[in-house]
């Protein structure tokens, strides 16, 4: 079966660093990949890749077998990122919404009334978002990221800033849309938020994958132990 998402032979440079050195993998449709690693390990450059904003040297990523970054493939990607780049003097609706149109979603105003309730930012839609605290400014950056329903969400950092209701808003989430066939890769330094949403784990050191496995049966314990002895 052809993975949702699949990286094949991934190389980027920067320079002479190389960011991302031969990754290689695949995640199937309700799968998520929580993805660890220090900082300068590659993972952002990795997502870039995989969200088609960035071009490797060599190798290739696809969404169900198109490559990126064709149009086609990039509108159903969904990109969370720890910086929030929203129109700071626009509301959190008009943020949603905008996202919206520009995917050409129908019906863009019910979709970003449920996209903000689901993300539990909807009462204060209506402000300009510079008004808002750094963690509803998140839930609204996540809210835009997933309000065209993207089958391929890709998430840097997105626990960072969110207080504990932002926090469970988006684990529930990201779990919601591994049901509904989504293929997730969710990069975290807290590796207990990244294994309870997913189906594998990977970590990255200097651009490779060291580590790659189901999580099920993992303990978390040992996991972080044995993480810290490979940085150690
Ligand atoms: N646009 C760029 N220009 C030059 N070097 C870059 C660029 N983007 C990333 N790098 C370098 O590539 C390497 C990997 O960076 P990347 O941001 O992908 O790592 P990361 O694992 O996401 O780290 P962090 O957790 O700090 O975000 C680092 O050495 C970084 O300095």
């Amino acid at each position: 079966m052809t993975p949702l998402l699949e990286a094949r032979r991934l190389v980027r440079a920067f320079g002479t660093r190389q960011a991302v050195n031969d990754v290689s993998f695949g995640i199937a449709a309700g799968e998520a990949l929580a993805l660890f690693g220090p900082n300068g390990a590659g993972k952002t450059t990795l997502l870039r890749l995989l969200a088609g904003l960035l071009k490797p040297n060599s190798g290739s990523a696809a969404i169900a077998g198109a490559a990126l970054p064709a149009p086609h493939a990039r509108a159903r990607v969904g990109l969370i990122s720890h910086r929030t780049m929203l129109y700071d003097t626009l509301t959190a609706r008009e943020n949603v919404r905008f996202a919206a149109q520009l995917h050409g979603v129908p019906d863009a105003e019910s979709v970003t009334q449920h996209a903000l309730e689901q993300l539990r930012v909807a009462d204060r839609a209506d402000v300009p978002v510079r008004a808002l605290s750094r963690g509803l400014q998140q839930r609204v950056a996540i809210a835009r990221a997933i309000v065209h329903g993207p089958d391929v969400l890709l998430a840097d950092e997105p626990y960072t800033g969110l207080d504990e209701q932002g926090a469970s808003a988006l684990t529930g989430l990201l779990l919601e849309r591994r049901s509904a066939g989504a293929a997730l890769v969710v990069v975290t330094h807290a590796l207990s938020e990244g294994l309870a949403v997913a189906s594998h784990a990977a970590v990255m050191r200097a651009g490779s994958f060291v580590r790659h496995e189901p999580t099920q049966g993992l303990d978390v314990a040992r996991y972080a132990a044995e993480y810290r002895e490979l940085f150690a």
